[in-house]
């Protein structure tokens, strides 16, 4: 969906993009992370050419970047970002709409798109169409900024920071429901952060900058089990490694379907690292597992958070 082959980017005579080349493929999300500066912004922006690229090429559906015109990259990639960029003047329901509009869609497809993507993002239509952004709070504000990327149903979803500035409740409600929208909708998504479980918990490829260039490219599990070097091992944080590979397998996997246990059942669905610390903090070595329902499937055992991943 989105090739990246040798490209560079320089800014006035400096390299800050040095050879990169990367594929991304369609209904992947794709997470760049990486220190302050190595790149990340830029890389993402030069998706949508809000950045020109000086050298190698970019390919959009197979096309080079610079065949389309810039409108029509820009309806076809939605862009949510840190700052929010909400117009303070526009209600919620125009700011929404602001590329469906330049679009020209008629009124009342924009208005119903709005009712969808406020119901989509959990905010009643009824109560916040209507409003400016300074009656927001930070969360809402994110979540209108998501809305307004995803208004015109684009291909790709490009996302700087876009829970930067998050208290870690919030932040933890919209990460599953970007996950809720990627599973539902298949959109490629490319979203920079330098959050590492932020990567790990929304990326089905993590993408690690250093100074430029592509340091590590892989799925959490490679990254965690396999990091290419020390700085990678760093980055990740060597002594959590574990309890990030915790935090990438659900309950489900490990579950002893034939097995029992006493006590609070602990959700399938919930994470290993959940399991752990549910079972440090009961003092015990066996949980009960229960589906989505409620029914009960099993018990999961201390035992069997160690030893080698599927
Ligand atoms: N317009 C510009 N002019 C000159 N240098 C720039 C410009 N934009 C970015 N840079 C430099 O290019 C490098 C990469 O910047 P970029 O914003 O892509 O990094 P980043 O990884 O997104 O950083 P951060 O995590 O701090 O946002 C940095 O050293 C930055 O100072």
């Amino acid at each position: 969906m989105i090739d990246f082959e040798h490209v560079g980017k320089t800014y006035g005579g400096w390299q800050a993009i040095e050879d990169l080349s990367l594929s991304i493929a369609e209904g992947e999300f794709c997470v760049l992370i990486g220190p302050s500066g190595s790149g990340k912004t830029t890389t993402l922006k030069m998706i949508n050419r809000l950045i020109e690229h000086d050298s190698g090429r970019i390919l959009f559906a197979g096309a080079e970047i610079r065949s389309f015109k810039p409108e029509e990259l820009r309806r076809r990639m939605g862009y949510a970002i840190q700052s929010i960029g909400l117009f303070p003047h526009w209600t919620v329901e125009e700011n929404i709409g602001t590329v469906p509009s330049l679009l020209k869609w008629p009124k009342a497809k924009i208005r119903d798109r709005v009712t969808e993507l406020l119901e989509l993002l959990n905010l009643d239509p009824a109560q916040y169409r209507d409003r400016y952004p300074h009656h927001l709070s930070g969360g809402q504000q994110q979540r209108i900024g998501v809305a307004r990327a995803l208004a015109a149903d684009p291909d790709v979803l490009l996302m700087d920071e876009p829970f930067g500035a998050l208290d870690p409740v919030t932040r933890d409600t919209l990460q599953l429901e970007m996950l809720r929208i990627h599973k539902a909708s298949g959109k490629t998504i490319v979203l920079v952060t330098h959050d590492i479980d932020e990567a790990i918990r929304l990326g089905s490829r993590i993408v690690i900058l250093d100074g430029g260039r592509i340091v590590q490219s892989g799925s959490p599990r490679d990254i965690l089990a396999r990091p290419a070097n020390d700085f990678v091992s760093d980055f990740v944080g060597r002594e959590d490694i574990g309890i990030k590979l915790l935090s990438i397998e659900t309950v489900s996997s490990r579950v002893r379907r034939d097995g029992s246990a006493s006590g609070e059942p602990i959700a399938a669905t919930a994470t290993l690292r959940n399991a752990l610390s549910t079972l440090v903090a009961r003092g015990v070595d066996s949980l009960p597992v229960a589906d989505s329902d409620g029914s009960p499937l099993g018990a999961i055992h201390l035992a069997d958070l160690v030893g080698p991943h599927p």
